[in-house]
């Protein structure tokens, strides 16, 4: 079992040493873990974001766990030295174009929700959002016009098979789960989201058990805090998806909480192939602190252990983990509390 762990920038070697310290103490057989530069700190040594001995130990690995890139020094470079192409490079070139991001009540957290707790408490969702395409893959650029007006320009787009495909992933998972879809577009509007709500409806016709439903990008952010109790697996694409997934996470208490699972086709000797992070970002804004929650990237390593592993049992061990260090009281600063990084990895490791 080969792990590439690709750390990246900002608190993504903090939040992601806690994680590697959880996958050690389970003992796991054959693991052997490599360590590749990505980001800003990649474009520092390497002079690119993602470069091309990092992506050939992504590809070589069984799964991937990610930290997160960015740093403000590198936000004036040309876009595609900047450390966020790094990421949507990893999705791309590995052809990962479903991201699971589960979004769930946690236990004593209902009081910490930016929602009501009788409103939080009902939290059970899934959102599946497409990786691959829509905004952050199409052409763009800026120019600057004949009057001297400057503009800039990203083009949004799907094709059928590419809504298809994450179409499926998405019933599937409803399959799996409560049996409602709701699809998420901007269909009043964009031509994009109305092929995206017609091959959803097609794609139904496979799953006469599931309720399929659609909703306005702007209704489901405002349902998203009135009754998030309402939904079962959301599918949206890559902007949409981006953007209600940080939303989600306030509604369950903290962006330091929500994990992520990017998944393709690839099948290796364990399981999927894929690329497991935490939802948020490098957050520079206490980088270097260690009050970073690691929770988020523990999580995303058991959601490596169950798709890429198939060690469900281990993947149960680390959620109760964290689910008894919270019970327990262990709270990030994210969380009003005053437990450290580190801290948090020793409270869950301690109920390993
Ligand atoms: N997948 C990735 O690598 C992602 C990278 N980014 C990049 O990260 C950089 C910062 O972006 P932001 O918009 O500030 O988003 P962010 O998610 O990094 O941070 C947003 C806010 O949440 C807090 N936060 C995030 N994770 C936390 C954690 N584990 N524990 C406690 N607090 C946490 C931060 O301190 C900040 O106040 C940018 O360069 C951005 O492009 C953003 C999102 C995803
Ligand atoms: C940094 C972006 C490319 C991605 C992002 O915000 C995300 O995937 O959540
Ligand atoms: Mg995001």
């Amino acid at each position: 079992m080969k792990i590439a762990v690709l750390a990246g920038d900002g608190i993504g070697p903090e939040v992601t040493a806690q994680a590697m310290r959880v996958l050690d103490a389970l003992r796991l057989p054959e693991l052997t873990v490599f360590e590749g530069d990505v980001g800003g700190i990649a474009y520092q040594r390497h002079g690119h974001p993602l470069p091309p001995e990092t992506l050939t130990m992504a590809r070589e690995a069984d799964a991937v766990l990610f930290g997160a890139v960015g740093d403000p020094a590198c936000d004036n470079l040309e876009r595609h030295l900047r450390p966020e192409q790094a990421i949507l490079g990893l999705r791309s070139e590995l052809g990962l174009f479903a991201n699971l991001r589960p979004a769930c009540a946690m236990p004593g957290l209902e009081g910490l929700s930016a929602l009501r707790p009788e409103i939080a408490s009902k939290i059970d969702l899934l959102i599946v959002r497409e990786l691959n395409g829509d905004v952050y893959f199409g052409d763009k650029g800026t120019r600057t016009q004949a009057d001297g007006t400057r503009e800039g320009w990203d083009m949004m787009s799907y094709d059928e098979a590419e809504v298809r495909r994450i179409a499926h992933v998405a019933f599937r998972a409803a399959q799996g789960r409560n049996g409602r879809l709701c699809s998420v577009d901007k269909a009043n509007v964009l031509e994009t989201s109305q092929l995206w709500r017609d091959v959803m409806i097609e794609a139904a016709a496979d799953y006469p058990g599931v309720d399929l439903s659609h909703m306005y990008v702007d209704n489901a952010a405002m349902q998203l805090v009135r009754a998030p109790g309402q939904f079962d697996v959301i599918v949206t694409g890559n902007l949409f998806g981006d953007i209600l997934s940080d939303q989600a996470s306030m509604c369950v208490g903290s962006i330091g909480l929500l994990a992520s699972a990017a998944l393709g086709e690839r099948q290796t000797q364990y399981g999927t192939f894929g690329l497991y992070e935490p939802i948020h970002g490098s957050a520079p804004d206490i980088a270097g602190q260690g009050n970073a929650n690691p929770m988020a990237t523990i999580l995303s390593a058991a959601m490596m252990l169950r798709h890429s592993f198939g060690r469900e049992d281990d993947a149960a061990r680390i959620e109760a983990a964290i689910t008894a260090a919270l019970d327990h009281g262990v709270r990030g600063f994210d969380l009003g509390g005053s437990a450290g990084t580190v801290d948090i990895g020793d409270a869950v490791l301690a109920r390993l």
